[in-house]
């Protein structure tokens, strides 16, 4: 085993140790003396014998060794020093000459040959000849050790570091980069070093990344900060987001050239950065802003981020004078699915509703969910009123078909109000709350449709509060009067029925008609109670006339749509009408198309429970909806209710004349009463009677009048007239 060698034999205080072995005492000791003479630390072996000996008890710097030793000969210790002191030089000191030998020697090792006899300074001189060139060999395998070790521990340093180290010629170039781009990106650092920088960084970032280097304005004072997105290896599209902090490389600090390790550049590194892998934030950052503006049910943009959309949206429209349009969308029955199946399926059903709606929208379309069970639409650019009319009925369309909820079948509807910029609002909050008052209006009407927001639904958009809270108190106050308009018998002249129709009379604002607050009543919930008061007073005043000589008087009632959706609808309406004594038959309840298509299967048992105890059913604005014959035979259905658009048709133009024709025609093969709405000329009448439809109600007989004025109609024995105005 090697010794240890002396840390600075030649240097210092410490003298060089020479070992010498000759079997010549005399020789031997002049030699030592010699070398003693000079400074050194001499150890003298009488033979090769005993030279090994030494070797193995301790280190020298050099051996000056006799060849010729009888016991173990120079040659078999110069073997030993090779094996346990290689550090350890040797001089040949021999009288041999030969070529042979003095080649043999040199080749296994011998640093010199010095033949004897030998003149002393020359032996000197070779000695320590010898020996600094020893000291000198040391000296650069030390420095080389030490630079070794300095090298690893910063390559170490450099490759440990959480970060992509890397170093960029002028032209972006990759000089250097560290292992850590193998971890994060996939790639090897040779493959990398001598291509463009620009190789790495996503499609998107390239132009960036690259200006970002090149700006002027960049030094080792001033490094350059971005965040850029590198591609990972082997996909195009897979990406992770870096942090970059690169500044030119000084050139006083780091003059060399680029150091490659298994890339191919030459360049000098004019660059020199880190690049930080931000991923993990940037994901966390991205998810929370998802979060502050999208609704992660659905994963659509939440009310904050739909109401900065619109703010850009209309800024942008009036700027290009164009159109856009804010669409209200409230769910119809919702909230059964929800009470019935549990809230699990109420989710799965808003998520595939939103699938549904999304397929009806354009890029540029902004559907948020605005809570609950609504949602609201961004048309950015429409040219007219009528392409979001278009989208309105695709949207209600696609909704049609049931929803699969596990082993539930589920239809939903929708109601959608529509406000357009400029004409329907002229601010964000404006178009946002008239498209709901629109929905409301839809809502009001039988659910699942369209409406427009024109002024006349907002008489009091800019009160809206406080007729909220005044409708309260309307309830409280018993401001609420039921006004009755007469159907008549255009063949006797004879008041048949008489519709109920609520009217609000407003301490301050007078008299307000039924469109401008029942949506209000039934967006606040307070239709319940108003559907309640003007059905008992209809029953006193109508059962009155009844009992004083009208027995066949019909009492037409409205009911609005969730009247008739809750679960208690049918006892309740019998309890009410029963509690005053009001003869069931007498009593018809109107309903539209909408409402009965919003839930078929449940209205039509409860229609069938009422008929059952003798109310009658009409369908009310038949033709303006659904239309189906499909319900018509299916349900008990007493009287058809000709809209007045059609009626109003009949003087403007054949095609409504038409529809009317159909409707009557229909009525009579179903053996259904028909009503004809909406009368106001002799014309009008005389064409209904031509087809047989006699019994009508419209301003021709006269409007809504209140019961002091029917009490006076009806003393002269129900005899309605035309109304003069
Ligand atoms: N749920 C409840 N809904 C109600 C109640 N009272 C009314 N309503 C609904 O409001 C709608 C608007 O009613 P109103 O403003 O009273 O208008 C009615 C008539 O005044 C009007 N009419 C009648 N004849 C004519 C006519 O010749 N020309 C003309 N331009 N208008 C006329 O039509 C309305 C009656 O329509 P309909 O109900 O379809 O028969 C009203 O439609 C009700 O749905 C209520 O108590 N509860």
């Amino acid at each position: 085993m090697a010794l240890e060698q002396s840390k600075q034999p030649f240097h210092g205080s410490e003298p060089a140790r020479i070992l010498i072995a000759d079997d010549e005492p005399r020789l031997l000791a002049s030699l030592a003396k010699l070398l003693r003479g000079r400074g050194f630390e001499v150890t003298e072996a009488n033979g090769g014998k005993q030279a090994c000996e030494q070797l193995a008890g301790k280190a020298f710097d050099l051996a000056l060794l006799d060849l010729n030793m009888p016991d173990t000969d120079g040659f078999a210790v110069m073997e030993r020093i090779a094996s346990q002191q290689p550090d350890c030089g040797v001089v040949v000191v021999s009288g041999e000459g030969s070529f042979g030998t003095v080649s043999r020697a040199l080749r296994r090792g011998a640093l010199d040959y010095i033949r004897k006899p030998f003149d002393p300074e020359e032996l000197l001189t070779t000695v320590e000849g010898v020996l600094g060139k020893q000291s000198l060999i040391k000296a650069h395998e030390m420095i080389q050790t030490r630079l070794e070790k300095s090298e690893a521990l910063h390559r170490y340093i450099v490759n440990s570091s959480p970060d992509i180290v890397f170093m960029l010629d002028k032209t972006g170039h990759i000089c250097f980069i560290n292992n850590k781009v193998e971890s994060l990106l996939g790639y090897q650092p040779s493959e990398l070093c001598g291509r463009h920088f620009g190789h790495i960084l996503d499609d998107r970032d390239v132009a960036r990344g690259t200006y970002a280097l090149q700006g002027p304005d960049i030094s080792v004072d001033n490094p350059r900060t971005l965040e850029v997105r590198l591609k990972t290896r082997g996909s195009s599209k897979a990406t992770r987001h870096f942090e970059i902090t690169a500044f030119p490389v000084d050139p006083q600090t780091w003059p060399q050239t680029g150091d490659t390790r298994g890339g191919s550049t030459t360049q000098p590194a004019r660059y020199y950065g880190i690049a930080r892998d931000v991923t993990e934030r940037k994901e966390a950052e991205a998810f929370i802003n998802f979060q502050a503006y999208h609704d992660l049910l659905t994963r659509l943009p939440n009310r904050a981020l739909f109401k900065d959309r619109l703010e850009l949206a209309i800024t942008q429209a009036r700027r290009a004078k164009q159109k856009l349009a804010v669409m209200f969308l409230d769910l119809d029955r919702f909230k059964v699915v929800n009470d019935t199946l549990g809230h699990a399926m109420g989710d799965r059903l808003l998520q595939a509703v939103t699938h549904r709606l999304e397929k009806c929208l354009r890029r540029g379309d902004t559907l948020s969910r605005f809570g609950g069970d609504e949602f609201t639409l961004l048309l950015p650019s429409v040219n007219s009123p009528e392409d979001a009319r278009g989208i309105a009925r695709k949207l209600i369309q696609t909704l049609k078909d049931p929803f699969q909820l596990g082993n539930h079948e589920v239809f939903v509807g929708v109601s959608i109000g529509i406000a357009v910029f400029p004409d329907a609002g002229n601010s964000m909050d404006q178009l946002i709350q008239n498209a709901d008052i629109a929905m409301y209006h839809v809502k009001a009407r039988g659910k699942d449709g369209y409406r427009f927001y024109s002024d006349s639904m907002s008489i009091n958009t800019a009160n809206r509060l406080s007729l909220e809270r005044d409708l309260r108190l309307a309830l409280e106050r018993d401001e609420l009067r039921v006004f009755y308009q007469p159907q008549v018998c255009s063949k006797s002249n004879q008041v048949v029925g008489l519709e109920a129709l609520v009217r609000w009379q407003h301490p301050e604002r007078g008299l307000i008609y039924p469109g401008d607050f029942l949506p209000l009543a039934e967006e606040t919930r307070l239709i319940g109670k108003l559907s309640e008061r003007v059905l008992d007073q209809a029953c006193r005043d109508v059962g009155h006339w009844i009992n004083s000589g009208h027995p066949n008087l019909r009492l037409a009632v409205n009911l609005s749509p969730s009247q008739v959706e809750h679960p208690r609808f049918v006892e309740t309406l019998l309890e009410q009408v029963q509690s005053h004594r009001f003869p069931v038959g007498n009593l018809e309840i109107e309903i539209t198309e909408n409402v009965i298509m919003n839930d078929l299967e449940q209205i039509s048992r409860k229609l069938k429970e009422l008929a059952d105890c003798g109310v009658r059913i009409a369908i009310d604005d038949f033709g303006t909806g659904y239309s189906s014959l499909n319900y018509l035979h299916r349900l008990p259905i007493h009287t058809l209710k000709v809209d007045q658009s059609f009626v109003r048709a009949i003087r403007s133009g054949e095609d409504g004349a038409c529809i009317v024709n159909a409707i009557v025609a229909m009525a009579h093969g179903l053996k259904l009463e028909i009503v004809a709405e909406g009368v106001e000329t002799d014309d009008q009448l005389n064409y209904l009677t031509s087809l047989g439809c006699h019994q009508v109600q419209g301003f021709f007989y006269g409007p809504a009048r209140p019961a002091a004025d029917i009490d006076r109609l009806l003393s002269r024995d129900g005899l309605a007239f035309a109304h003069t105005g």
